[in-house]
């Protein structure tokens, strides 16, 4: 039996049933056919805020609502998130509920695979990089990185020691992802390479991009912490481009259905699709 580990979260189990309906289905390795099923969440102020200054990370979530992300990531194959949060955060992307692999759990099992939108490059991780140094101890697994131009053989040998890759993809030429990657492209890409779901957690560009209307369908579930705190002007702001009617108004940029709302200690967590 596996010991209690000290550093690991409890996230009760009459707290999951709330989260259920808007988890992806169970994974089976056998199903070639599914799509991946892709979560957005991500924790937000009350003026739509993930974090008081571009570059720099912002504690939002309570305790609950914390543990609640990591039994999401439990859920999930895999964690997403763009370039500008890895390097402003230097994120573990590992879960550390109480039972998953590395915290109390058997081998890696539970442990999600990050991954890293990263198509120029920009990312200069090294063995001491959180994410990475975690998988050394087998605590996580080590990222996969979305990129769009070749690989330096250093960073891919590094990578592929400690079992991540990185995936090349092409820019798109056309429509409205033209001159970046598409996302029905990132997760056809996921897909290939065995990942049935996905939890994307940011950051504000990449929430911004997946919430406008053409990106609609390939989301899954939207599940959204609001703390209780104004972050102020200046910040990470999560507000996707304005839409207009053929007539010229303004209409809403995105719409969530079927929203269920449920307190975590302090936060408030809203699940919902989009329309
Ligand atoms: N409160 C929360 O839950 C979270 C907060 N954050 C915060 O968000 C901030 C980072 O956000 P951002 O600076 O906006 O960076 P980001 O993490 O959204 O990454 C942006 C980069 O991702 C790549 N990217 C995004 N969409 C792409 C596409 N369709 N094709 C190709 N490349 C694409 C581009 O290189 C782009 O520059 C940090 O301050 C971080 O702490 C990040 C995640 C969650
Ligand atoms: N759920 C949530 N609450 C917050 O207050 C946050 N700042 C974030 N940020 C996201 O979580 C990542 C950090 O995760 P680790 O604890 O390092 O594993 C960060 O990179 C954001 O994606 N999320």
């Amino acid at each position: 039996m596996a010991e209690r580990q000290r550093d690991a979260l409890q996230f009760p189990e009459f707290e999951r049933d709330f989260l259920e309906p808007h988890l992806p289905p169970k994974y089976r390795a056998d199903d070639e056919t599914r799509r991946t099923f892709t979560t957005l969440t991500f924790a937000t102020s009350l003026d739509s805020s993930l974090a008081l200054l571009p570059g720099t990370q912002t504690l939002l979530s309570g305790p609950q609502s914390k543990a609640m992300t990591h039994y999401l990531r439990s859920r999930h194959q895999a964690i997403l998130v763009g370039v500008g949060t890895a390097i402003a955060d230097d994120p573990s992307l590992n879960c550390r509920i109480e039972g998953v692999g590395g915290y109390g759990g058997e081998g890696l099992e539970g442990q999600p695979r990050p991954v890293v939108l990263d198509p120029t490059l920009r990312w200069d991780f090294s063995s001491d990089s959180k994410v990475l140094a975690l998988a050394a101890y087998g605590k996580g697994r080590a990222p996969y990185i979305i990129c769009a131009k070749h690989p330096p053989d250093q960073k891919r040998v590094l990578l592929e020691h400690l079992g991540g890759k990185f995936i090349t993809l092409n820019i798109s030429d056309t429509g409205p992802s033209k001159g970046k990657l598409d996302w029905a492209d990132i997760l056809q890409a996921l897909r290939d390479h065995g990942i049935q779901s996905v939890m994307i957690e940011g950051g504000g560009t990449v929430i911004n991009d997946l919430l406008q209307p053409h990106y609609a369908a390939l989301i899954g579930s939207v599940i959204v912490t609001i703390a209780p705190t104004w972050l102020g002007q200046s910040g990470v702001i999560v507000s996707p481009p304005r839409r207009w009617s053929a007539d010229g108004t303004p209409i809403p940029a995105a719409r969530l259905k079927d929203v269920k709302w449920h307190p975590f200690g302090e936060d408030v967590v809203l699940c919902g699709k989009l329309q």
